[in-house]
């Protein structure tokens, strides 16, 4: 394939995605010595800044465009901005002349894949939700491929359009040993850690219950590792004094310069920090993770196999978080909470991660669930598609 297109911007479940598969596409180039050029089409949005700096190997291109919405101000910079995103995805496909473009779904999907359509450029979308989002719906028809995860369906495509695959993970996301990941966010290996992770923006309801709840766990001797999302909560450690059978003190103690060097901290520590560069590192110290249902955080949980409790964002489109939610719940990866329910999530955190024989078992369930390289299915899938 001479070069490709990936729209996956708005997002880190659609931005993280297209950076697996771009590596994918790179490390194949290099091992047969034919090079893909590989553009990235993402939103400007913070968090696709952030996000993206992170692979200077890779070629980033912000393009224009707004979610859509029906309050009349949103909807009128929607429309006005999906037209610019148009012209400039007009001028980068002339001038790029891809092979293929893929969309991996999301707003910024929407230009580019117009585009692809009116030059005659191949269009493949890519679906990682268990409700497929309205850009794969309307778009779908506009696409020769549309891949969608296992066991979901989308009427008014073709079937021979459809493949079913998993989301692409990226290659720097698997599972490490739990104490080097421990001491490398400052927690003590010996204890419980739970995760608190509310996916790329953050979940205001959760990081409030971290807060609420941390000194109570602490008191259980267990640590809590909250990734707060980008200008939310409040950062930094909160400790509770060790009492001499191990459990902590209730009174928290201030100790916000000092990290301690020693293997037996004195205290039991939560950490609240704004956005994490390591996920591989985060879940792998997790004995147990509390977060959002997005299909990018559930797909490194199942790379990670470290068991969860979700609880769904209840406003997500179409409501796929429930759906995504469930999914994960029936094959075993954890339980799911609502998040009306949050008043007995400390008696589920506790009940679970103390329970040794569950979490093995969920563990267990989790490394079956992933049978399958999504990265080189669709890659495989997309040189076919050109080469036709
Ligand atoms: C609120 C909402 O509608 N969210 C949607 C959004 O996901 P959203 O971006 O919220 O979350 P996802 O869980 O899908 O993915 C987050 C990605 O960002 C990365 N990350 C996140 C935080 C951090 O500190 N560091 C970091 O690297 C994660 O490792 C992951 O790869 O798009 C997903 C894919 O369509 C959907 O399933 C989600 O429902």
């Amino acid at each position: 394939m001479r070069s490709i297109v990936i729209s996956c911007g708005g997002t880190g479940g659609h931005l993280t995605p297209g950076v697996a598969l771009a590596e994918g596409l790179l490390a194949r180039g290099e091992k047969r010595g034919a090079p893909t050029r590989v553009t990235l089409l993402i939103s400007q949005k913070k968090i696709d800044a952030r996000l993206s700096e992170r692979y200077p190997q890779l070629r980033f291109v912000a393009v224009p465009g707004t979610g859509f919405s029906w309050a009349p101000a949103r909807l009128l910079r929607c429309i006005v901005s999906q037209f610019q995103g148009l012209l400039f995805c007009l001028k980068l496909l002339t001038r790029e002349k891809p092979s293929v473009v893929l969309g991996m779904g999301g707003f910024t999907s929407a230009g580019v894949a117009v585009a692809a359509r009116l030059l005659g450029i191949p269009l493949a979308l890519h679906e990682s939700n268990r409700v497929s989002g309205l850009a794969t719906r309307t778009l779908g028809r506009l696409a020769v491929r549309v891949y969608l995860p296992e066991g979901v369906r989308l009427t008014g495509i073709r079937p021979t359009c459809i493949r079913h695959v998993g989301l692409p993970v990226r290659c720097e996301i698997s599972p490490k040993p739990h104490g080097e990941a421990c001491a490398k966010l400052g927690l003590d290996p010996k204890r419980p850690v739970i995760v608190i992770f509310g996916g790329s923006q953050g979940a205001g309801p959760l990081n409030d219950w971290a807060e609420a709840h941390w000194s109570a766990l602490a008191s259980e001797g267990v640590q809590v590792y909250c990734v707060t999302g980008p200008g939310k909560g409040e950062a930094g450690i909160r400790e509770l004094p060790l009492k001499r059978g191990g459990t902590a003190e209730t009174e928290p103690v201030e100790l916000q310069r000092e990290v301690r060097q020693t293997n037996q901290p004195a205290t039991v520590r939560a950490v609240f920090v704004p956005f994490c560069d390591d996920v591989a590192t985060l879940l792998s110290a997790a004995d147990l993770v509390v977060s959002r249902a997005g299909a990018g955080t559930i797909a490194e949980l199942i790379r990670c196999a470290t068991p969860a409790i979700l609880v769904p964002y209840p406003h997500a489109a179409d409501d796929h978080q429930r759906a995504n939610a469930a999914f994960f719940e029936k094959r075993g990866g954890g339980i799911v909470i609502e998040q009306s329910e949050l008043g007995r999530l400390q008696r589920e955190v506790l009940d679970t991660i103390f329970n040794e024989w569950l979490l093995h078992r969920l563990k267990q369930n989790l490394r079956q669930m992933e049978r399958e390289d999504a990265i080189s299915v669709i890659l495989d899938d997309l040189e076919t598609l050109v080469r036709e």
